[in-house]
């Protein structure tokens, strides 16, 4: 969706050192922001973004591989019989993925991922690529996405080329890289990092063998310390939700289930954090990541 950082950027150097040819889109989809949600602040900086596109290339044996192409739709290209970010006088043709966007993400943005799933639809329908990459910062998007290509016998790009993309943090503090993090007032950046924070402590509870409840209530502990210290700068910060899925099916674990239950599964914990306006979202895998990318 543009206003591109290095997590974005991360993605283009893997597409450009696996293919020979790399075709980005950016567009900001109308039909995944709910209507009280960002749309129209949503950060816009094409040329800037053109600039850091036209910079990135790789070198494979003697060929400099350099992105051949950007897709920049217009939302008339998109959706060609308007489109409404309120469902109920949408027109035209939607596509949803059941049973994989319902839970975390999908119970806190009811109709995101109805809007992602029919507006990645359009763009593999219109650059049909072979593989496609997207970003380990949105799991349940990313394995969603994986899921429509199966089940809609989607050639291009199949399934198994959907390709996942470890998350790209600030190395200073492990924040993830967001577009949205532009919002953030210098305060509410220094308080941001709460989220994965909590994640690092339920996975290691995780590890130590306790169940998804405990984790859980471990990740909430460092919320509401960090909580404190937002009050006392003036800062609303405000937990959507913490949970933990089998990465597999999607399904949100049992309280009772824990490491020696699960197996060798990779597990997600995931969170969605506001920190005053802004809201941020996490993830970790444990287990195999590979089992995953
Ligand atoms: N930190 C990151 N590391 C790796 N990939 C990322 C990162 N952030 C975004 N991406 C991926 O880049 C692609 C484009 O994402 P998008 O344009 O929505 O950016 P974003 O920074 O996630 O924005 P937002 O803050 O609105 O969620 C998606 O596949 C997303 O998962
Ligand atoms: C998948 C996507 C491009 C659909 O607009 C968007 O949700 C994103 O950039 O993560
Ligand atoms: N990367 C997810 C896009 C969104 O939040 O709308």
């Amino acid at each position: 969706m543009g206003a591109l950082h290095d997590g974005h950027l991360s993605l283009v150097q893997k597409s450009l050192a696996e293919n020979d040819l790399t075709v980005l889109s950016i567009f900001v989809n109308p039909a995944q922001f709910a209507p009280h949600e960002d749309l129209t602040t949503y950060p816009r900086t094409l040329p800037r973004d053109l600039e850091l596109l036209t910079a990135q290339q790789v070198t494979v044996g003697e060929a400099v591989r350099k992105a051949s192409a950007v897709f920049l739709p217009q939302v008339q290209d998109m959706y060609p019989s308007g489109i409404s970010q309120d469902i109920s006088v949408q027109k035209g043709t939607f596509v949803e993925v059941k049973g994989y966007g319902h839970q975390m993400e999908g119970a806190s943005r009811p109709t995101f991922f109805r809007g992602v799933a029919t507006v990645v639809t359009k763009l593999f329908n219109a650059v049909q690529p072979t593989n496609a990459y997207f970003g380990q910062k949105d799991i349940q998007q990313a394995l969603l996405l994986r899921r429509l290509c199966k089940d809609l016998l989607f050639p291009h790009p199949e399934p198994d080329h959907v390709h996942i993309v470890p998350t790209s943090r600030d190395p200073t503090d492990d924040l993830a890289l967001s577009s949205r993090n532009v919002y953030l007032s210098p305060q509410e950046r220094k308080l941001a990092p709460a989220l994965i924070n909590a994640l690092q402590d339920a996975e290691s509870a995780w590890l130590n063998g306790q169940s998804k409840d405990q984790c859980i209530l471990r990740a909430l502990a460092v919320i509401d310390e960090v909580k404190k210290q937002a009050f006392v700068h003036g800062v609303d910060m405000r937990l959507d939700y913490i949970e933990m899925n089998d990465s597999e099916t999607f399904d949100v674990l049992d309280a009772s289930s824990n490491n020696q239950l699960i197996g060798d599964i990779p597990v997600i914990v995931s969170g969605a954090l506001w920190v005053g306006k802004t809201r941020l979202i996490d993830n970790i895998v444990i287990g195999d990541l590979s089992r995953i990318i």
